[in-house]
């Protein structure tokens, strides 16, 4: 779907990476510094009373560590962890096999959970409220329904889109965390880290000059890091310093602030063809031949975040900064 350096989808060349790279306790998880502070009250609470945490659903958009970090909550739970996800859940009978074989006070991690089935979904609301499976057997008058007890467990839902939730779902989750975009502060610690676990010497300003571009997501700072080292490997002597950083980061075409070529397409023609705005995502999607949902998902958060768009009821609307940032002059009167 996507090529570009700074997509914050996992890529293939992640995932064997991130399997290394991802923190296991929350000490070592960097950032989200609200979430994990309630987050740590929740787990210990759990754990005096040797119950299984209430159910979390955490949202935001990708690569800023959803999975990461339901991972570190089974594993300062003590507790085992089952991953599966929305759409891999076919049936009822699926989810129903998965929950029979949980252990008491396990977790069950459902990634994608906005794209579960509705007749899945079902299922797991008697399942996440009194920890029971509802069936009907038989047909007609002699049909009769049946309760089956789980274990107590733990639910954690991850998804970039917690509006595509249905109400009944949402409100089944104890614990609702939106996780935030880093600060290149904590993007830089987040370098740093990774450059220790792979072994790369990174001095001087480096990692900041990593994090600035990495549109305040984890994965693309890891992701920039390696390409930095291996153009410092065959251009240097393998040290990265700010200078081979910033090098390799304008080859790769990413500017400044982290935006890539799609992005300032998608600007240029918000800008060129519609004034700036008011403009429609699904307008803006086929003026530059994406997906509306990948602009929802993946550009748009971060463009709003820095603040180069803003949403209206209208539609989208690049600012002054926009401008600003591309040299490009406002217009004299907005519409
Ligand atoms: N707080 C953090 N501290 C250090 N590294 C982090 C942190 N959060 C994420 N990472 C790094 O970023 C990578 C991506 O995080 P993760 O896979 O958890 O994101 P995600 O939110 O689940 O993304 P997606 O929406 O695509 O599933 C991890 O492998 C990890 O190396
Ligand atoms: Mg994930």
């Amino acid at each position: 779907m996507e090529d570009r350096i700074v997509t914050a989808h996992l890529m293939m060349e992640d995932r064997q990476a991130e399997l290394s790279l991802r923190p296991r306790y929350l000490n070592e998880y960097i950032g989200q510094s609200q979430v994990k502070d309630n987050m740590k009250i929740y787990i210990e609470a759990a754990k005096l009373r040797q119950e299984a945490l209430d159910h979390v659903l955490l949202y935001g958009p990708p690569g800023l560590g959803k999975t990461t970090l339901s991972n570190i909550i089974a594993n300062e739970l003590g507790v085992s962890i089952r991953t599966t996800s929305g759409p891999a859940i076919e049936r009822p009978g699926d989810l129903a096999a998965i929950l029979t074989n949980l252990q008491e006070n396990d977790v069950l991690f459902i990634d994608e959970i906005h794209r579960l089935h509705r007749t899945v979904e079902e299922v797991l609301y008697p399942a996440m409220e009194d920890f029971a499976l509802d069936f009907v057997i038989g047909k007609g008058p002699s049909a009769r329904s049946v309760r089956l007890d789980l274990p107590k467990f733990t639910l954690i839902g991850a998804t970039t889109r917690a509006g595509l939730l249905s109400a009944p779902l949402r409100d089944r989750f104890g614990v609702v965390s939106r996780l935030e975009f880093y600060t290149e502060d904590e993007l830089a610690f987040i370098v740093s880290r990774t450059s220790d676990l792979l072994g790369v010497d990174i001095i001087g300003d480096a990692s900041r000059e990593i994090a600035r571009r990495a549109r305040g997501t984890p994965r693309i700072a890891n992701r920039l890091l390696k390409r930095v080292r291996d153009y410092a490997q065959v251009r240097g002597d393998g040290i990265i310093t700010e200078r081979l950083a910033h090098e390799s980061l304008e080859r790769l075409q990413v500017d400044p602030m982290g935006l890539d070529a799609i992005d300032h397409k998608l600007l240029h023609a918000m800008i060129s063809r519609y004034r700036g705005g008011p403009v429609g995502v699904d307008t803006i999607a086929a003026s530059i031949g994406e997906e509306s949902q990948t602009i929802e998902d993946v550009y748009e958060p971060y463009l709003l975040q820095i603040g180069f768009l803003q949403r209206t009821p209208r539609g989208r609307v690049a600012t002054p900064a926009a401008y600003l940032h591309l040299g490009l002059p406002m217009p004299e009167q907005r519409p």
